[in-house]
């Protein structure tokens, strides 16, 4: 249920920007691997390329072993790719079963003029796919707000909700884009445990792009790291963390705006900052 994301040499130009400039990486099957950076490092972009948003100006991505370069996003959905998006979008009125159930659309059979008719046999296809979805609901914790809005939901909850569609779908390799952004300590530790359960329990591989670094640095197996749309470290958490180019590219933002917290969260003292 792993697939493997290659990323070979990807170029990505808007207009005169070099967006992503040689990128190249490799996610191993069945892993949590972390693309991290500061802000603007192209990190979305990376994401874009990979689900086929983005058409690279040069370079190839590969899922499995497959060229995916030139294929349309819902046509890499199919082989496996799964992705749950930074930016909640969810019908707030209808109850949470129906809107992970969008999600499970890709490996419906059933048309709609086969439902509308209430045909027994695409009855019972429908009946096997909720039955499916529940159990999903249930693994990432949403078991007892299956009825519930959408829109009733914590933040946290609503995120869930996100996850749940991705999964519903029985991705072989997850994207993320900032699972736990905005949340409150204790939603990210839920949603943590819930990344670190679809790997152990579904097997999937886990690509995800997040800013927590304690979330990263406990979650990841991998982590490569981008700056100014160049790969400039890939590694394991440890090794990320006393890298020389990674420090210089955290401390590199403009001095107003460094985090602090964040930089003793990498693991980066103070004392490199002189
Ligand atoms: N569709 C687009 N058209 C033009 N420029 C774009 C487009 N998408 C991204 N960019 C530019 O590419 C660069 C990288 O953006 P990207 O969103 O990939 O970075 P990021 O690492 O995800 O940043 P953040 O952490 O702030 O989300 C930025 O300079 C951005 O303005």
């Amino acid at each position: 249920m792993s697939a493997s994301i290659e990323v070979r040499e990807v170029n990505l130009r808007f207009g005169g920007v070099q967006v992503l400039d040689r990128v190249s990486f490799t996610v191993e099957p069945g892993t949590i691997h972390a693309v991290i950076g500061p802000n603007g490092a192209g990190k979305s972009s990376t994401f874009n390329v990979i689900s086929g948003l983005y058409r690279p100006s040069s370079g190839s991505v590969l899922v499995d072993g497959v060229d995916v370069t030139q294929r349309r996003p819902h046509e890499i959905a199919g082989l496996g790719l799964g992705r749950a998006f930074q930016n909640i979008a969810l019908v707030p009125h209808a109850p949470v079963i129906d809107n992970i159930m969008v999600g499970r659309h890709r490996l419906m059979r059933a048309g709609f003029l086969g439902s509308a008719l209430g045909l027994p046999r695409v009855r019972r296809e429908e009946t096997a796919h909720r039955d499916r979805v529940v159990e999903i609901a249930e693994f990432v914790g949403l078991g007892g707000q299956l009825h519930a809005p959408a829109g009733s939901l914590s933040y946290g909850g609503r995120k869930k909700i996100e996850l749940a569609r991705a999964l519903a779908s029985e991705p072989r390799a997850l994207l993320l884009d900032e699972p736990v952004a905005g949340m409150p300590a204790h939603e990210k530790r839920e949603i943590a445990g819930v990344v670190r359960a679809i790997r152990d329990a579904l097997g999937t591989t886990v690509l995800i792009v997040e800013h927590d670094m304690p979330l990263i640095m406990s979650q990841a197996e991998r982590i490569t790291v981008l700056d100014f749309g160049r790969v400039i470290a890939d590694g394991t958490p440890d090794e990320i963390q006393q890298d020389p180019a990674v420090i210089a590219a955290y401390l590199g933002e403009d001095e107003s705006e460094i985090d602090t917290e964040v930089m003793s969260q990498v693991g980066i003292e103070k004392e490199h900052r002189a």
